[in-house]
């Protein structure tokens, strides 16, 4: 089922960095391609406001909500509604997300330079935060748990979120994510989608009579379809994003120790996200990628939603890449930068240990993505594309700035007087020194 790329012996060793990136599977279709097609929906948000954002409901979901923000009583309802049994699995899910974001949040730390001179870097939450959860194909109350518990731990003063109207729903955001909201405290959830959604938090939003409906938020996080990545590329500057957070892909390094059947439910696992979604198996073992073929065929035709599996597996963004051995299987996972990477190989641990780029590394037959997914207690909201080689996944730190306060007594300037001078000078930018020197004119 998924093509092969043969970088065996001097396939591998012949290609630099650059040309070994090119050669491996990526979609056609990516954020770079969507960026065109919603330009001019990021435009009509900007000036048409609520009306434009309920049209934009109506044209590219089917559905035009009742209102732009869901009403409190709607996510009381959703809440008062909401499955037990998933109930208990979204609390035991944010219960293991605070777990493990709570050690995510920095100290503000002092350091005394010199006698009377010292540099505080001070960490400050944005003001207010855009929460973007997707619910297009599917629907996704883990990413309300995924983005929420950071930011609140972030102390964030005020967190929204906005999702897909949902043609089941009366044009509201589905039940039980709003349920996920109501759960965590969030009252603020407006029904909107894709790249209106990304514009909206940052033009903000008025109704027909110029009252505000959306205020503008500084920060959008939050995992997406292409064209919610593209948005976030494309209004970037505007509002700061986390990382590009595009259509999933998990890449699995294995040798021949690895189950071929668990290799074949994990590729598949993330399939089934999206057409665009990339499954790509990385290994040095002929006979596991042909065994995982055959395990994918039979799973693949039985799985609910097959036609997009099939359809995303077939895709140039997924395949399989043969390599030498582990070492090789390395280079090539860090030049991918997979969202998710698996090891399935002997002492898995010490491989993984290895990996320079990936958003989240997933060790040993028993640490699959969709664990992550839900209740690792790590976060899924990963960076794709490639982006895993320069960002990170969502954390505390995202919703925070760290600020640099410098605070130096007249001694402490006076003792480095003349090194600020000096570079000042070397610079041909005399006025910095003299703004130094001017503090002491009268002591000459
Ligand atoms: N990287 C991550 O951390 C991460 C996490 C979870 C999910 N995901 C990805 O999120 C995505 C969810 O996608 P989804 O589609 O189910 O939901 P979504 O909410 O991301 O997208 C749905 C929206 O896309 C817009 N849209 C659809 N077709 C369009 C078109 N032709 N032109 C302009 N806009 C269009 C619509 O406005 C719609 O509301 C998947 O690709 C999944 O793999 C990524
Ligand atoms: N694998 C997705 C991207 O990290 C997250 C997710 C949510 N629900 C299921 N999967
Ligand atoms: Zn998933």
């Amino acid at each position: 089922m998924l093509s092969r790329i043969d970088l065996r012996g001097a396939a591998l060793s012949d290609l630099d960095a650059r040309g070994l990136r090119a050669t491996l599977p990526r979609a056609e279709f990516d954020v770079e391609a969507a960026l065109d097609a919603l330009r001019p929906i990021c435009e009509h948000v900007e000036h048409g406001g609520e009306q434009a954002l309920l049209e934009l409901g109506e044209k590219f979901d089917g559905v035009r909500p009742p209102s732009l923000r869901v009403p409190q009583e709607v996510l009381d309802a959703a809440l008062a509604d909401l499955d037990p049994a998933v109930r208990a699995a979204l609390e035991e899910s944010i219960r293991r997300a605070r777990l493990v974001h709570s050690d995510q949040r920095r100290q503000t730390v002092t350091t005394q330079v010199a006698p009377g001179g010292s540099v505080t870097e001070k960490w400050i939450p944005v003001d207010r935060v855009g929460l973007y959860v997707p619910g297009g194909k599917a629907v996704y109350p883990s990413s309300v748990v995924m983005n929420v518990v950071p930011a609140q731990l972030a102390e964030v003063g005020s967190i929204a979120v906005a999702s897909p109207p949902q043609r089941d729903n009366g044009g509201y955001p589905h039940p039980t994510i709003l349920a996920a909201c109501a759960l965590l405290g969030v009252d603020e959830v407006y029904a909107a989608g894709g790249a209106q959604a990304v514009a909206m938090f940052a033009y903000g939003a008025r109704d027909a009579d110029g009252a505000t409906v959306c205020e503008p938020a500084t920060l959008v996080t939050g995992p997406g379809n292409i064209y919610v990545a593209a948005a976030k590329r494309l209004l970037k500057g505007l509002i700061g994003i986390d990382a590009e957070a595009g259509p999933t892909e998990i890449a699995i390094l294995a040798d021949g120790t690895a189950d071929p059947e668990l290799v074949a439910a994990d590729l598949i696992s993330q399939a089934e996200h999206d057409e665009l979604a990339a499954s790509v198996l990385v290994t040095d073992s002929t006979e596991l990628a042909d065994a995982v073929d055959v395990a994918l065929a039979r799973r693949a035709a039985a799985t609910k939603h097959h036609e997009r599996v099939d359809v995303a597996l077939r895709g140039r963004q997924s395949g399989t890449v043969l390599v030498d051995d582990v070492d090789a299987g390395l280079r090539v996972v860090d030049a991918y930068a997979a969202e998710h990477l698996e090891i399935q190989t002997a002492d898995a641990a010490a491989v993984a240990a290895r990996v320079r780029n990936a958003g989240a590394i997933f060790v040993g037959s028993f640490a699959p993505v969709s664990l992550g997914d839900y209740a690792a207690g790590s976060n899924h909201v990963l960076p794709t594309g490639g982006c895993a080689c320069h960002s990170s996944g969502l954390s505390v730190q995202s919703f925070l700035r760290g600020v640099h306060i410098v605070d130096y007594s007249r001694d402490a300037l006076a003792e480095v007087a003349d090194t600020v001078v000096t570079l000042a000078n070397s610079e041909d930018l005399p006025a910095h020194g003299e703004a130094v020197t001017a503090r002491f004119e009268g002591d000459r």
